[in-house]
């Protein structure tokens, strides 16, 4: 489904991540774990087009559904993301202006579809009869609902999550996680979690650290990666 062949980035002469290689498959849940600083949000913005990878001309490190996306104009590559990729980062935080039901509805508008499956992400995120709030109305963790909804609402090929659970009690990262999961194992998508929790990791199928620019599968969860 995803496949990083290669993958380097440096910033300023220094490689952050260097020639990575990996294939995730879908319907798989994996998370990624390691060390603070060691490239993690790096690599998930490479492979959601928030970044550019180093790569020579006619080299592409990242191949969505067998497309080359380096092979790809700007308007594709927007379209292709879109289409099959769903979000769960800071940068696209819920928008304020809109209303929840809105929010959600987001991506479905973009991509030319009908909406309705929207009201039906409202309520399996817990959030039913509150579609007309603003982001401002609800707590955090329900603006984190919010945030998976509209992330899954157009049932993406894949889903990349950095720290969906960052700053929740436990209970309600256990609540997102679950409806993540769930979602994930419904529609048949890859979605790919940065996460430094342990509580956060063992929701998935699959944990893979970096560290040293290498991704390895791991069952060891670091204590101190809680
Ligand atoms: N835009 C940028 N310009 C320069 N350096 C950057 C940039 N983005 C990241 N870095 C550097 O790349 C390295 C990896 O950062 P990254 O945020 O990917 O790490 P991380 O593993 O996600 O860390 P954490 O777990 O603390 O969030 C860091 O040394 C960081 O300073």
């Amino acid at each position: 489904m995803l496949e990083l062949r290669n993958l380097s980035k440096s910033y300023g002469g220094r490689a952050v991540l260097d020639h990575l290689s990996w294939n995730f498959k879908a319907g798989e849940f994996v998370a990624i774990m390691g060390d603070s600083g060691v490239g993690k949000s790096t690599l998930l913005n490479l492979i959601a087009g928030l970044d550019t990878p180093d790569a020579a001309p006619g080299e592409s490190p990242i191949i969505v559904d067998g497309i080359p996306m380096s092979g790809l104009d700007d308007d594709a590559a927007t379209k292709l993301r879109r289409a099959r990729m769903g979000f769960i980062f800071q940068a696209f935080h819920v928008l304020p202006h809109l209303t929840l039901l809105q929010n959600i509805a987001l991506p479905l508008l973009l991509n030319g579809l009908s909406t309705t499956r929207a009201e039906e992400m409202l309520e399996a995120v817990g959030l039913g009869g509150r579609g007309h709030d603003f982001p401002h109305q609800i707590s955090g963790g329900q603006m984190q609902r919010v945030a998976i909804a509209r992330a899954l609402v157009h049932r993406p090929a894949l889903v990349l999550a950095d720290e969906p659970t960052g700053n929740l009690d436990p209970d309600t990262a256990d609540a997102i996680l679950t409806l993540l999961q769930r979602e994930i194992k419904a529609t048949g998508a890859c979605a790919i979690m940065v996460t430094h929790s342990q509580l956060a990791a063992k929701k998935t199928d699959k944990i893979l650290h970096l560290s040293g620019n290498r991704l390895q599968e791991t069952t060891i969860v670091k204590p101190f990666e809680q």
